[in-house]
């Protein structure tokens, strides 16, 4: 659905992109992660259309963006830090005055989105006074309108609570799942977003360091796992079963094993001895695996 070939893109002799490549399947979700600079905007931008690369080869669903600009546009929607929503009118105007704009109006989406995005209830109240959940939520049914085949979100969790970043995941999940969207997210944070994506692009720099699943990097960076173990142990020598621990916090022992394999017998011979109430491996989820692909890069 979207590749990225070997692309380079400068703006005024600067280089902001260098041999960029990757691949986003159909139905896939991909989380393009990076510090702030490192030229994801302009990434969704050049898939858009609306700038050209200077070199190398970019297809969406098969078309040249640089010559097909007007035919992507029209399977992409695009939700941006500036959505262009009108704060006078109301989220339910709102989306029917850009359904006429776009040429895809139709009622009953427009009812569906709103309440698939929970703005129901507010869909007559003027969106300058939505918070700004609500504004996100809306200008994701904005982009959504005319049910594109895909999605690009940047930075689609900035300025949200906790609560609503669980709601845009949850939003997200639906139209992937339910109408089979693919979708490209761009963000700093995107481990708020791990439930969502299937893959994962690391930019750093305009270059892309790392691709892959979160198994294919837990595989690549895992070499030791790092296990927190909620229990009531406590042994004279901080060691069970042959492996030394650190007490990190109350009932909570660390253990760093070689592998997860050791994980059962570990885990059998402290409930031997005392209760356990949970495990957890603390160095194989995203957010670790972004700094520690960071860190590696950095390195070489
Ligand atoms: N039109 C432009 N003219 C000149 N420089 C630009 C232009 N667009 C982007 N840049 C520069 O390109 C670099 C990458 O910008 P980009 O917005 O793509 O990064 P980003 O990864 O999206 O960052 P953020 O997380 O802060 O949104 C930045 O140094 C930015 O200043």
């Amino acid at each position: 659905m979207i590749h990225v070939e070997e692309v380079a893109k400068s703006f005024q002799g600067k280089e902001i992109l260098r041999n960029v490549s990757f691949n986003a399947d159909r139905g896939e979700v991909v989380g393009l992660l990076g510090p702030n600079g490192a030229g994801k905007t302009t990434i969704i931008r050049l898939l858009n259309g609306v700038i050209s690369a200077d070199s190398g080869t970019i297809r969406v669903d098969g078309l040249d963006p640089h010559t097909n600009g007007n035919d992507i546009r029209k399977i992409v929607g695009v939700v941006t830090e500036s959505a262009g929503l009108y704060p006078e009118m109301s989220g339910r105007e709102n989306l029917l005055f850009f359904a006429k704009l776009y040429n895809c109006e139709d009622r009953s989406r427009i009812e569906w989105l709103l309440e698939l995005l929970g703005l129901d209830k507010y869909s007559d109240k003027p969106v300058g006074v939505y918070s700004t959940g609500m504004k996100k939520r809306l200008a994701i049914a904005k982009a959504v309108l005319h049910d594109p085949a895909l999605l690009f979100l940047d930075e689609p969790t900035n300025g949200l609570d906790p609560d609503g970043i669980q709601d845009v995941i949850g939003y997200l999940r639906t139209l992937n799942k339910e109408q089979g969207t693919t979708i490209l997210i761009c963000s700093h944070i995107l481990y708020q977003l791990e439930e969502v994506c299937s893959s994962y692009v690391f930019l750093e720099k305009g270059r892309i360091i790392e691709r892959g699943t979160l198994s294919e990097l837990d595989a690549r960076y895992v070499d030791e796992v790092i296990l927190h173990v909620d229990t009531g142990l406590r042994t004279s020598d901080n060691e069970a079963a042959g492996y030394s621990y650190t007490v990190v916090g109350e009932n909570k022992l660390q253990f760093r094993l070689p592998s997860k394999g050791h994980i059962p017998e570990l885990l059998r011979s402290i409930l031997s001895e005392s209760w356990v109430h949970s495990a957890q491996i603390m160095n194989n989820n995203l957010e670790a695996l972004y700094f520690e692909v960071r860190r590696r890069s950095d390195e070489s």
